[in-house]
């Protein structure tokens, strides 16, 4: 009978957890393993079986009065009747014929004993199983610190072996409960495995706390590295940023400096140049010297002395040899007239001219100034050993600049009444040259008109000529065609002048009524 109530209560724990997946009596829902609370209940009727009220009961084969259930996992009674079909009234004494039963009843009973014993030690192995399997998994645990699904996992075994200990914990005291039973050696076994189950699930809570404790130092170090690195990320972008302002200033200060030396670069390239022009100036009236000085000395022989007149600067002209005056230099002419810019005037050598253009004062110094009411011969005066130095092997070269009407043509021809500075050096040079010269003159006119070389003296109508570089040393800049006419006489030449000037292209502008609308250069060639 107590093993058709085992089977119909195990059928009925299992059926209720198979309905509902938790254990009706530990109320630790999906905590404790069903077949844990099987083996609980079968623990207990063994207790209450091998109990003296047990033993009793089955002797006097009756219900246990009262009728109590076999303790729960947790040590309490219910106080639920047994059920009616055993049929045995309490207290009612046996029968002959159950009295004469009992032999066959007991090695039931003892065999019955046996079997349950041998199902309990099949559970216990298949908790150590278990154990041996929540081992494995603490095991896996300690190498992944830190994960989340580790830490579940952690704290969900802990849970299984907070119900492997209770259960084990039942099993001890239902052992003790036992009392002292047959001397087998089965029971004695499972107690050692017991107490090393117990040390082993000590140690695997143990190893649990231990890995929680370095979980949490773990997850304090995280937390520092974490502020470390915003720390370290926020002073790397401030130093990122500090080191560009830097780069953009020293760029600036580059770009700066960069524009400085261009500048400095075209100022020495300015100066490379008028330092090239002036080593070729000087070169070209070395070799003018030089030549003269050859002429000189074949005209009077070897050995012979330069004569009286040549050893000396032209006559007209003692003491202003023009290379003591430089090569380049630059005379001003004021024309006749109030100008709205002019402030003040210094005239003479070095005089300086001062004007007032939009507000700005400028102070001009130049070689010499002539005032408005300077003469043509004060001009000419001036120039005339800068004319004469051909005649020593100079190359001279005067031209006029200013803007249209400011006194050009007046002042390099001037009117017949009032000869400028070409008429006037040309008589000069036949003046010095003298009746018996050994020089011969021709002439040349040119006229440059709208980026057209023109020849002003050509024998028919006047024909548009090329400019060439002449060969080396034939003196630079030559016009293939270029008429050149033999001047024998001062009369002669006024005349050739006369015709290139009436060849000229000649128009009214707002500022002069006889504006030379070209550019006209007289050549003499000595
Ligand atoms: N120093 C001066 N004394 C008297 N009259 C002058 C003087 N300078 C210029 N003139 C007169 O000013 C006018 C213009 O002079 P001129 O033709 O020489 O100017 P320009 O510079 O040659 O002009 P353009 O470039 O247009 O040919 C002329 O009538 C000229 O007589």
């Amino acid at each position: 009978e107590a093993l058709l109530r085992l089977a119909e209560f195990l059928s009925v724990q299992l059926g209720a957890e198979e309905s509902c997946g938790s254990p009706a009596d530990l109320g630790q829902s999906g905590e404790v393993p069903p077949l844990l609370t099987v083996t609980s209940q079968l623990l207990a009727l063994l207790a209450w079986l091998r109990s003296p009220r047990g033993r009793q009961a089955l002797l006097q084969g009756t219900q246990p009065a009262p009728r109590v259930r076999p303790p729960t996992p947790d040590g309490s009674t219910s106080q639920e009747e047994s059920p009616s079909h055993l049929g045995a009234v309490p207290g009612e004494p046996l029968g002959d014929e159950a009295q004469g039963q009992q032999p066959l009843q007991l090695e039931d009973d003892q065999r019955e004993w046996q079997r349950l014993e041998q199902l309990i030690l099949g559970q216990l192995e298949e908790l150590k199983q278990q154990l041996e399997q929540q081992e494995e998994e603490l095991g896996r645990l300690r190498l992944g610190v830190g994960a989340t699904d580790s830490e579940k996992r952690v704290q969900h075994l802990t849970l299984e072996n907070e119900a492997l200990k209770q259960s084990l914990s039942l099993m001890r005291d239902l052992l003790l409960h036992w009392g002292p039973g047959p001397p087998t050696r089965a029971p004695q076994e499972e107690a050692e495995a017991l107490v090393e189950l117990q040390g082993r699930l000590q140690e695997a809570q143990d190893t649990t706390e231990a890995l929680r404790a370095q979980l949490g130092v773990q997850e304090v170090q995280l937390q520092g590295l974490q502020g470390a690195l915003q720390q370290l990320q926020q002073e790397t972008e401030q130093n990122c940023r500090r080191e560009l302002l830097q780069m953009h200033g020293q760029l600036a200060g580059l770009r700066a400096r960069m524009a400085s030396l261009r500048q400095g670069c075209g100022d020495l390239r300015g100066l490379v140049s008028t330092f090239t022009q002036s080593c070729q100036g000087s070169l070209s009236e070395a070799r003018g010297q030089v030549s003269w000085a050859l002429g000189a000395l074949s005209s009077g022989g070897p050995g012979t002395q330069l004569p009286e007149g040549q050893q000396g600067p032209p006559a007209g002209c003692p003491g202003r040899l023009p290379e003591l005056k430089g090569n380049i230099r630059v005379l001003c002419r004021l024309r006749p007239g109030t100008s709205s810019s002019l402030v003040s005037v210094e005239p003479g050598p070095g005089g300086t001219v001062t004007t007032c253009y939009r507000g700005r004062h400028r102070r001009f110094r130049l070689d010499w100034v002539f005032p408005p009411d300077a003469s043509q011969e004060e001009v000419f005066r001036e120039l005339e050993p800068a004319v004469l130095s051909c005649l020593r092997g100079y190359s001279v070269c005067i031209f006029t600049y200013g803007q249209t009407g400011t006194g050009k043509t007046y002042s390099m021809e001037g009117p017949p009444e009032d000869p400028g500075i070409v008429p006037r050096a040309l008589q000069s040079l036949f003046r010095e040259m003298g009746a018996g010269r050994q020089h011969r003159v021709t002439l040349s006119m040119v006229e440059i008109y709208n980026e057209a070389v023109r020849d002003l003296l050509a024998p028919g109508p006047p024909e548009r000529l090329a400019v060439r570089q002449g060969p080396e040393g034939q003196g630079g800049i030559q016009v293939a065609g270029l008429t050149h006419w033999d001047v024998p006489n001062l009369e002669t030449l006024h005349q050739m002048l006369k015709l290139g000037r009436s060849n000229r292209a000649t128009a009214a502008t707002a500022m002069n009524q006889r504006s030379s609308r070209s550019h006209a250069l007289v050549t003499l060639t000595l």
